[in-house]
């Protein structure tokens, strides 16, 4: 099966298939071809909902308003204008796709119900401007006379675009939209959306800006919507808010979901199945809403992943597999090397930080110097504030007060993402990877922010991008050979012990070339295998100058491996120095007497 799901999704294959229907057309009647192009149109439709929702996570309730949008543009600029068609197309995704920028401002703050009431919100507002927006739309009574390929209206430098033609003209661009897709999700920009999906949090620490990401799927979804809607302004000559409704959106999403969020052939099938269905359901009559309603809550059940799992394949989220990466190519470095000679100077300076949390104080004035190519264990009881202050660092809280200096800057109330760019990676307590992801596009991941190639770059797929995505995924092959992980490269990581899953978040952090590493309980969990590769991970790190730290209860684990213990209580610190001298020190056995934490000290 996964052999023949390849074959009918690989390139060539899929060219021949839209050259069939291309030159098919010009013998099928002009009912069918019409039918086809409304198919065409609703993968396009189903393409952007799928990177909004099945992507990026971003649940859109209103989708038909940017449809609505797209086609009301363009069907306003060919009639008052006449400018040449595709000129209006563009026209129409530039507005859509502004549109959808503009609407992640507000989007994009917030989250689960709230989300979906704010996108219905936008889809209803957009079907009333469509109603009374008379002067424009000519309200419910339709917009008349928009040039169309079904009556011979619709011209481009004096050549008639009849219905075959524009049927043809859809499919190419349809091809260009999905190869473009396929070439952005296989990118570290499809890995940043599906990475906000997952976990904000775990994608601010990768160097991804939430918001950022947010409005671009947002504009480029819009865009996408906004060019279906373009296309069937011309189809149908005809335009009435009815055809944008909130069914319409319900329809939009139910076909994605249906097909399967997060695949893209999936959305083919979808709107394939969901372009006919409710025409073969009239022969129910009255019934038919009701025989549609059945078939949704039999899909919904039986194919959780839509009709994409039952071709059990998946979307790949990295332009390369191992096998393209060749053999005996040079291997790569996992990090730049950092020199640490001469360089006495701390890499980060903790001053005097506090965190309080409404009446709570996490934080009573920690001060804390790291260095490079040196590795500082972060001990305490539970609750002393250990995380707390990984999450100071990493940009996830913002001190109430106290400095933060890392590179001559004070980063303290940065945000995580610019954090993480200025070299400052981390791991968590409960490893945050993406769990449908494989190991390989897990660490891939950690080299988000060192990408240089942007959005164009990555949809054409360049070949300065595939050298970019080469050299990095050479570097994940050395981690994944240091961690021991290599074995498990293309195995989803969600379906692996957790210690594989942890081990696979360090490699991750490193794959990041970081300044300095924060390893959040690293070893909890782990078996005695695992966590000597986690030491010779710490260890390689260290040996390249990056300098870490490491919160641990485990004093066997640290011991040998550690520069310098600091430990904190009730969010002080009571101890800095060597190990020997933490388990004399009567401060520290004072902190830690009666819990669990004195019989491992
Ligand atoms: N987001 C938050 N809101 C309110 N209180 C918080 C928050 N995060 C941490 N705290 C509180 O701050 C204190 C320090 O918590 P923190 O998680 O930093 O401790 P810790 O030393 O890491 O403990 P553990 O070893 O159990 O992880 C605790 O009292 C905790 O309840």
């Amino acid at each position: 099966m996964k052999k023949l799901v390849e074959l009918i999704t690989n390139t060539w294959v899929l060219g021949a298939f839209a050259l069939a229907f291309a030159i098919g057309a010009s013998f099928a009647d002009i009912g069918t071809v019409q039918m086809w192009s409304f198919v065409l149109i609703n993968i396009l439709l189903a393409q952007s909902i799928n990177l909004l929702t099945g992507i990026t996570g971003q649940i859109s309730l209103g989708h038909a308003g940017f449809f609505a949008i797209g086609a009301y543009v363009c069907a306003a600029v060919l009639k008052t204008w006449g400018i040449p068609f595709p000129l209006a197309f563009v026209l129409s995704i530039v507005t859509t796709a502004a549109v959808g920028y503009v609407l992640a401002i507000p989007a994009g703050r917030v989250r689960e119900f709230y989300l979906a009431m704010m996108s219905l919100a936008f889809g209803l507002i957009v079907y009333e401007l469509a109603r009374e927006w008379r002067g424009v739309t000519g309200g419910i009574m339709g917009m008349r006379g928009i040039p169309s390929s079904q009556i011979g209206t619709l011209n481009l430098f004096g050549w008639t675009i009849d219905t075959v033609w524009y049927f043809r003209i859809i499919l190419v661009a349809l091809l260009g939209v999905m190869l473009a897709l396929r070439n952005f999700v296989k990118s570290h920009f499809g890995r940043a959306f599906f990475a906000v999906h997952v976990s904000e949090i775990a994608a601010g620490t990768l160097g991804i800006s939430q918001s950022a990401t947010k409005r671009a799927a947002y504009a480029i979804s819009g865009g996408i919507a906004g060019l279906a809607g373009a296309f069937y302004a011309p189809l149908v000559g005809y335009l009435t808010p009815e055809s944008f409704g909130m069914m319409r959106s319900v329809e939009v999403l139910v076909m994605s979901i249906v097909g399967g969020l997060g695949s893209l052939t999936g959305q083919v099938l979808g709107a394939v199945v969901f372009t006919y269905l409710p025409q073969k359901l009239q022969a129910f009559n009255d019934y038919q809403y009701m025989a549609y309603g059945l078939i949704l809550v039999c899909v919904f059940t039986l194919l959780p992943k839509g009709l994409a799992g039952l071709l059990k394949t998946r979307t790949r989220y990295c332009k390369f597999e191992q096998s393209d990466l060749g053999q005996g190519r040079e291997a790569a470095t996992p990090l730049t090397r950092r020199d640490v000679q001469g360089r006495a100077e701390p890499l980060i300076r903790i001053q005097d930080v506090t965190m309080e949390f409404g009446g709570l104080r996490a934080l009573k004035g920690v001060s804390l110097e790291l260095r490079r190519g040196t590795i500082t264990a972060l001990v305490g009881p539970n609750g002393s504030g250990k995380s707390t202050l990984v999450n100071v660092i990493s940009g996830i809280y913002k001190p109430t007060s106290g400095h933060i200096w890392f590179n001559n800057e004070d980063i303290g109330g940065w945000p995580s993402f610019r954090v993480a760019r200025a070299g400052i990676t981390r791991t968590f307590q409960d490893p945050r990877n993406v769990p449908s992801f494989t190991v390989r596009e897990n660490i891939l991941m950690g080299a988000n922010r060192l990408y240089l190639h942007g959005a164009v770059g990555a949809a054409f797929n360049t070949g300065a991008a595939q050298a970019e995505e080469m050299q990095f995924l050479r570097r994940v092959n050395a981690l994944l050979d240091i961690s021991g992980l290599a074995m498990h490269a293309d195995d989803i990581i969600g379906d692996l012990p957790y210690g594989i899953q942890r081990l696979a978040e360090v490699a991750r952090a490193l794959a990041s070339d970081p300044d300095l590493l924060m390893l959040d309980e690293p070893a909890a969990g782990l078996s005695e295998q695992e966590a000597e590769q986690l030491i010779k991970l710490i260890r390689m790190a260290r040996e390249n100058g990056v300098a870490v730290m490491v919160i641990d209860h485990h004093m066997d684990f640290l011991a040998g491996l550690v520069n310098e213990v600091v430990v904190l209580e009730a969010g002080e610190e009571i101890y800095r120095g060597d190990m020997e001298g933490m388990r004399s020190n009567s401060a520290v056995i004072e902190a830690y007497l009666g819990t669990e934490e004195a019989c491992h000290a």
